[in-house]
């Protein structure tokens, strides 16, 4: 193996995450009650037996977890598995039960009701399935509306407003009124809406679950667009596993209440946690998902001079492409530095679903 020029590159020191969530729950019941679940010996009974024994629902079990800043952070899981409470948890829309909860490093739990305003004004804004749009006012004065209830002037929210409606592609329609809307133009004047009071995050309750898939996808490249373009931090709520799979840089996958896998799609796709993970990831098209970093070997002395060089997001499936026109392994390099070599074997273990480990195997 030629070490000098195959270790991994290290990544710089983390900035402060925008959410820092520890411990977090939420139960719903008799307040009483609820506020006794957490910590004791029903914490982790089953939700119907949890209910029988206590009249209490945990929508949020325990869930700690980081939301750093300028990623698209999915939280996915089936209905019911408690996605939109811990996202409303996040700007104290519902009340956590117990837990921390800090923004850029500030105590949300801790924050008075004029702090908490200011917070889901200027700092989260959360865009609804349901935009809730105001019927009688045109396109432009949905846009300007949340920047009306910031106080900001009119001039400048006018001026605002027009830079959103076209930076989601509306431009034309702004004095229409929402009834005059399809609907993937109506989820783009509630997106306009939210970027215009210019939040540090974005938080996405299942958006786009009512539009038809072609503006499902359409919307969903707007999205990625705009995180591109801006960088913007983004929590993301879905039950759509393609959808997550899409746009996350990370998915906390939840279950009754519990994350029971956060990671890269490529981490949850490829190394499923448990057999709930694996069986949810069970139709996805792995060489679509994995990347040559799932399949690569260390290389062997000359070997990282030679062959096609991919960048360590290459998806297998284009890997797949480069090896078959090569006739040979590729390597896989990162700022002039070869991290490994892939070859076919090892792309097709991928390709076939082998676990981790018996890829390595194959690999090594
Ligand atoms: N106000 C409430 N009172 C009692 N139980 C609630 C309340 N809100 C939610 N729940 C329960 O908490 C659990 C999690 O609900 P939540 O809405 O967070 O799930 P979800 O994953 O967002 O589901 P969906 O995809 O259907 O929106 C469910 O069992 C739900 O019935």
């Amino acid at each position: 193996m030629d070490a000098a020029t195959c270790e991994p590159a290290t990544t710089g020191a983390e900035a402060t995450p925008v959410f820092s969530v520890g411990g977090l729950w939420k139960v719903f019941g008799p307040k009483g009650a609820a506020a006794k679940v957490p910590g004791s010996e029903h914490a982790d009974l089953p939700a119907a037996e949890l209910r029988e024994r206590t009249g209490c629902t945990a929508a949020v079990r325990d869930v700690t977890f980081d939301v750093r800043k300028g990623e698209v952070f999915v939280v996915m899981g089936l209905s019911g598995s408690g996605k939109s409470t811990l996202v409303r948890c996040l700007t104290r829309l519902i009340e956590p039960t117990a837990g921390t909860l800090a923004i850029d490093g500030e105590d949300v739990l801790a924050m008075d009701a004029g702090r908490l305003r200011s917070l889901r004004r200027h700092r989260a804004a959360m865009v609804f399935q349901h935009f809730g749009l105001l019927p009688h006012r045109t396109v432009m004065d949905n846009v300007a509306y949340g920047l009306e209830i910031q106080g900001v002037s009119r001039a400048e929210r006018r001026a605002r407003a027009a830079d959103m409606v076209a930076k989601v592609g509306l431009e034309g329609l702004e004095d229409r009124r929402p009834g005059q809307l399809s609907g993937g133009q109506q989820q783009r004047v509630g997106l306009a809406r939210a970027l215009a009071a210019d939040p540090e995050v974005l938080l996405f309750d299942e958006p786009f679950s009512a539009l038809d898939p072609l503006i499902r996808r359409e919307m969903q490249d707007e999205v990625a667009r705009l995180h591109h373009d801006e960088g913007r931090t983004m929590v993301f709520i879905t039950h759509d596993l393609a959808e997550a799979l899409r746009l996350g840089d990370r998915i906390a996958l939840m279950r009754d209440g519990r994350i029971v896998q956060l990671g890269t799609p490529e981490e949850i796709v490829g190394s499923p946690a448990d057999d709930y993970v694996r069986d949810f990831v069970r139709d996805v098209p792995r060489e679509q998902v994995l990347t040559v970093r799932s399949a690569m070997r260390p290389a062997a002395v000359g070997e990282s001079e030679r062959g096609p060089a991919l960048a360590p997001t290459t998806t297998v499936v284009d890997a797949i492409e480069a090896v078959a026109r090569s006739g040979g392994p590729a390597r896989v390099v990162e700022r002039g530095r070869c991290l490994g070599i892939v070859d076919d074997a090892a792309l097709l273990a991928v390709v076939a679903g082998l676990p981790a480990a018996t890829r390595r195997e194959v690999a090594a």
